[in-house]
């Protein structure tokens, strides 16, 4: 097992500690977030009793497969604690997601929580974000003018870099909700809700990567075990 294994493995047997019988859980993408799925799965299979809900296809094939009791989101209604991954993680534990393209339904899942922990290794700190190229979920229709947009949106938040469509496998990737991924190397980011206010009001972006005051604690695993991050108090 690699040391990022590892660290995965930890991070997710931490986060394991806040699951209580009974309840409804929401699912974070990507390998951090399959680590706890896999040690979740190990519980259920013990008898412990949760109901999920999954923030995508991968995750739903990989919590079904492992036993977990899988329920859409409109029929568990509020969950009460969401663990997830992210790409990048600043000191006010707002997050860049999205690296694993399920950033719409990472996000309508963790407003649907009570709770929104974040689980990681000690590489996705950063002091401010945006060296992670931002990922924005846009409609398919007219794609290349919202692109453009972005990019002009991004100059005026004091932000410039280029924005592209991912790739897939066969043409530009298509997310579970059937949208393409606008990957924006935008660097540093200097005013993340700004940005992130301005996106949502060109039409065709249908959510951004930029998740802002959103996570109540980070579970960070590092050389010298897991820390917990909580959001600095306002003054
Ligand atoms: O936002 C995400 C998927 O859309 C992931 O949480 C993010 O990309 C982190 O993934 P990993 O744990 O594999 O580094």
């Amino acid at each position: 097992m690699s040391n990022g294994d590892d660290l995965k493995r930890q991070v997710a047997d931490a986060a394991l500690g806040l699951v209580e019988p009974g309840m409804k859980l929401g699912l974070g993408t990507g390998s951090t977030a399959a680590a706890f799925i896999a040690a979740l799965g190990a519980r259920v299979r013990q008898g412990l009793d949760v109901e999920c809900v999954a923030t995508s296809s991968a995750t739903e094939a990989q919590a079904k497969a492992a036993g977990i009791p899988i329920a859409t989101l409109n029929s568990a209604g509020e969950l009460d604690l969401t663990v997830d991954g992210a790409d990048e993680i600043d000191a006010s534990l707002s997050l860049i997601k999205g690296g694993g393209g399920a950033l719409l339904r990472e996000k309508i899942v963790a407003m649907a929580s009570q709770r929104f922990v974040v689980i990681a290794d000690e590489s996705k700190l950063v002091d401010g974000l945006g060296a992670f190229p931002l990922p924005i979920e846009v409609e398919p229709f007219g794609a290349q003018s919202t692109l453009r947009m972005i990019g002009m949106v991004g100059r005026e938040a004091g932000c410039d870099g280029e924005v592209k469509l991912r790739e897939g496998a066969d043409g530009p990737f298509r997310t579970d909700g059937g949208h393409y991924i606008a990957d924006c190397a935008f660097g540093a980011i200097p005013d993340a809700a700004l940005l992130g206010d301005m996106l949502t009001m060109i039409p065709g972006v249908i959510e951004h990567g930029l998740f802002i005051d959103m996570a109540d604690a980070a579970l960070i695993a590092g050389a010298e075990g897991v820390r917990v991050l909580e959001p600095a108090a306002e003054t």
